[in-house]
């Protein structure tokens, strides 16, 4: 780690009120800002946005940035004004610069307010360049680190970027390209459709120029209209002559039902709704565009393939080349791209269509969300999904039946699920055999109090036998912790697992052997690519008709670079990045998985550390006292590694119950044990800060006590300034005496700049506290120590103000 000081260089005063005269301008609407990152290295931007110091907020921000998938990052304070920050890191671990030979980085701000100013600050990256603000300053060391405040007018972003348009009441249209974005002065045609019998009957077949679906559909008195997606089906107008059309079909990734079903729906819709004759499909994935010959489709050749399991035309993993894929496109006279496959897919499936359009090549790329494991955002849900969990039905019953046929008989089922639970969870809810569910999502232990082993054998005592149903992405980090693999990846990068289902089943058999605990009988049954390979039930093949049908009409109509899907149960048309940015995670905080739990009964699976604590510790301290109203509340929250907003929730409280449990003789003798090493390495995991709500407290610098405790895989250090406590979660091998320094700098840089800083005082201008703190840790690196440098962009602000 770097020391805090030429980590990066100072925002001066000069340059921030120079820039701030410039500032004056119209609404900003998008701006785009491109980096170069350095070879071989791992890299951070962070962005601070100040904004309400100029003028009214009228919308949200929105952030885009195009290493989404390659790196990952994070959002955090984005709020309804005053400002917010955002920062991406790049992986450790491998460099970005490898995988990628032209490694550029644009962040993309869209928003409007009337203007901004606008802070960069970086590591490991270099060439700041801003296309249409080519005279803004950096302020730039050689190191690679560098800093730029500037502002961007609206006409600078007209032509630039992202779809986003704003309307009234706080509605967000996040539309998909069209054809006309970039090719000028296309023909239009009538729809073919209108001259169909099959559809003659409808009132109003065709879809309105500016319908549009609600992402959320749950709104309040005041919330605003929020995020929509163009929504799809057919129009009246299209960008094709039927006789034009040349299309090509490809399947990539693992199997799921439903491949075959969404092939032939496209063939058949293209040809009976729109008389196309010309479709191709490409043989084994990506790789097969400029690898293989091609496979001719027609209504004919595809009529009963949707009663078979897997794909027509075969899939594969790895082996996009992007370059090579749009020669063969182009070399082919191909026009429209209908690309099935799940999220892996679905990022190939956007640099084609970025390639495209560079090209200028009239060309519609569509992609179709295919995935058992459901871990596609956005979307209700993906195809094959509900096929698997209705097929996963039968393993679980075999289970069932094996182990309450035998004395303390255990049947365990192996469930596919990378990183996403759904089919365990809707497996279980379903079944109501499931005693216990494990998944990515929601970490669990075997040993000690509150852990699987010690449920196994009440639920055995209770019931003579038990069903654990898990996915295979589980408790990963217990087998590595074992086995300590090597970290394989398949050919697409994506992480190859150990066999979970196996080794927990080992677990469990020796856990019961050891000294004759009791005697089971342990069945282990993994169904994983059975269920991927049987073709898709009833709903999901209606569910594909309607997926493929709206590709259709979406490229037809020369939409491009979306994915279709449902959204709130309305076929809708998503823009690529909405679809990539994120994968679509049980959050074990919703209902559904509380649901669960309340259904198998299982434990939560708090860890065992805290279960033990918690036991042994002191009754409450008077923080805790609940009656007088001193609960711990949240006041502000930084994080420098990504967690969902109900995985902070989940955390957050599982902290402030921890922390405030503990008295304080505890505090110090747990603090004594340490040894100093300030700033060595400071990798910030999480930021904390809450206090006790309802009260006034004022921080009382020299009524100070501190503590550290151990939380899952890392360590949380904290202070209390009279009821006020400031937590920092960092790595286990971090200097606690660091960061208790740091958490004492924060306060003293507070109370500088408020006087006598109290709770009120951060609750009434969080802003600031989130300006001190964006100016004091950047990725989780102490980048800045003096009070000074802190202060200056915030003293700057007030003065114009
Ligand atoms: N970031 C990316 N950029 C370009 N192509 C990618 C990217 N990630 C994956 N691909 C390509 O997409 C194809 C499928 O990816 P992957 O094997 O990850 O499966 P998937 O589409 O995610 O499906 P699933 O994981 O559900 O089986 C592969 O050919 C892979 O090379
Ligand atoms: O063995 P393969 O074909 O690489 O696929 C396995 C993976 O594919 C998936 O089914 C996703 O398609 C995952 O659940 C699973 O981990
Ligand atoms: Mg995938």
């Amino acid at each position: 780690m770097k020391s805090p000081n030429n980590q990066r260089e100072v925002l001066t005063l000069r340059a921030l009120r120079r820039e701030a005269a410039v500032l004056n301008m119209a609404a900003v609407r998008c701006v785009p800002i491109t980096f170069k990152i350095l070879d071989r290295t791992d890299f951070a931007v962070a962005v601070n946005i100040w904004w309400k110091v100029f003028g009214r907020v009228e919308e949200e921000l929105v952030v885009r940035d195009s290493l989404v998938g390659a790196c990952w990052w994070h959002r955090y304070g984005l709020r309804r004004s005053d400002a917010c920050g955002i920062f991406w890191r790049g992986k450790s671990g491998p460099s970005y610069t490898d995988q990628n030979p032209n490694p550029n980085l644009t962040i993309q701000l869209l928003y409007s307010s009337s203007s901004a100013i606008v802070s960069l600050k970086g590591t490991g990256i270099s060439d700041f360049s801003n296309p249409v603000s080519g005279s803004r300053t950096w302020l730039k060391s050689s190191s690679g680190s560098g800093q730029k405040v500037g502002c961007f007018s609206r006409s600078q972003m007209e032509n630039m970027g992202n779809k986003v348009v704003v309307g009234a009441g706080g509605y967000v249209l996040e539309d998909v390209p069209h054809f006309s974005d970039y090719i000028p002065h296309l023909p239009t045609y009538p729809n073919p459709l209108q001259d169909n019998p099959a559809y003659s009957v409808v009132k109003q077949y065709f879809v309105n120029v500016d319908d549009t679906v609600a992402q959320k559909i749950v709104v309040h008195n005041n919330s605003p209209r929020g995020t929509h997606f163009r929504r799809a089906g057919p129009r009246q107008r299209v960008y094709f002559e039927s006789d034009d059309v040349h299309a090509c079909i490809v399947t990539c990734g693992g199997l799921c039902p439903g491949l075959n079903t969404v092939i032939r729906e496209i063939v058949c819709g293209l040809h009976h709704m729109y008389g196309v004759k010309r479709v191709l499909g490409i043989d084994g994935g990506y790789r097969g565009f400029y690898s293989r010959n091609t496979i001719p489709l027609t209504p004919k050749s595809v009529n009963d393939i949707h009663k078979r399991g897997g794909t027509i035309l075969g899939t594969s993993r790895g082996g996009h080349n992007t370059t090579k894929i749009v020669d063969s496109i182009q070399d082919r006279g191909i026009n429209q791209v209908y690309i099935i496959g799940g999220d892996g897919t679905q990022k190939g499936a956007s640099v084609i269509y970025e390639e495209i359009k560079r090209r200028g090549l009239k060309v519609a790329v569509a992609g179709i969300p295919k995935t058992i494991d459901n871990d596609i955002p956005v979307i209700d849900r993906s195809f094959g999904f509900d096929t698997a969990v209705e097929e996963a039905q039968r393993a679980i019953n075999a289970a069932h039946v094996e182990s309450e046929s035998i004395e303390n008989g255990i049947g365990v089922v192996k469930l596919m699920g990378r990183y996403s639970g759904f089919i365990a969870m809707y497996a279980t809810l379903a079944s109501r055999d499931v005693d216990c569910c494990l998944i990515p999502e929601s970490p669990f232990y075997l040993e000690g109090p509150g852990g699987l082993f010690e449920y196994i054998e009440k639920r055995l005592i209770e019931n003579g036998h038990m069903v654990i149903v898990m996915a295979e992405g589980a408790g990963q980090e217990l087998l590595s912790e074992s086995i300590h693999s090597m970290t394989k990846q398949d050919a697409s990068g994506n992480k190859l697992l150990q066999d979970v289902g196996l080794w927990i089943s080992q677990k469990i058999k020796d856990h019961f052997k050891e000294g004759n605990k009791m005697s089971i009988n342990l069945k282990y049954i993994d169904p994983t690519y059975m269920i991927r390979a049987v073709p898709s039930n009833a709903s999901d093949n209606v569910y594909c008709t309607l997926l493929a049908q709206s590709a259709v009409h979406g490229a037809m109509a020369g939409y491009t670079g979306f994915t279709v899907g449902p959204v709130n149960g309305r076929h809708s048309y998503i823009p690529f990045h909405r679809i990539i940015e994120q994968q679509n995670k049980v959050v074990i905080t919703d209902r559904m998985w509380a649901r669960l739990l309340s259904s198998t009964n299982q434990p939560s699976f708090l860890s065992t550390k805290d279960v033990i604590e918690d036991k042994a510790e002191e009754p409450p301290t008077q923080l805790l006292d609940h009656e007088n109203g001193l609960e711990g509340q949240t006041r502000l929250a930084q994080y420098y590694e990504y967690l969902t907003l109900e995985e902070r929730r989940a955390l957050e409280a599982e902290i402030v119950r921890k922390c405030l449990a503990r008295n304080e003789q505890q505090g110090i003798r747990w603090a004594v044990s340490f040894v100093t090493n300030p700033f060595r390495s400071s990798y910030f995991r999480v930021l904390l800060n809450f206090s006790s709500c309802g009260r006034f407290h004022y921080l009382h610098l020299t009524l100070n006590k501190c503590s550290f405790v151990e939380h899952r895989n890392y360590k949380i250090v904290y202070r209390r300034y009279a009821s006020l406590f400031f937590l920092v979660g960092v790595d286990n091998d971090e200097n606690e005496l660091a960061i208790l320094e740091f958490i004492h700098l924060l306060v003293e840089t507070m109370d500088r700049h408020f006087g006598n800083v109290c709770e009120l005082d951060i609750m009434f201008h969080l802003e600031k506290a989130h300006f001190m703190l964006e100016e004091m840790v950047m990725n989780g690196c102490i980048v800045e120590t003096s009070k000074s440098n802190i202060l200056a962009p915030i003293q700057l602000m007030d003065k114009m103000t």
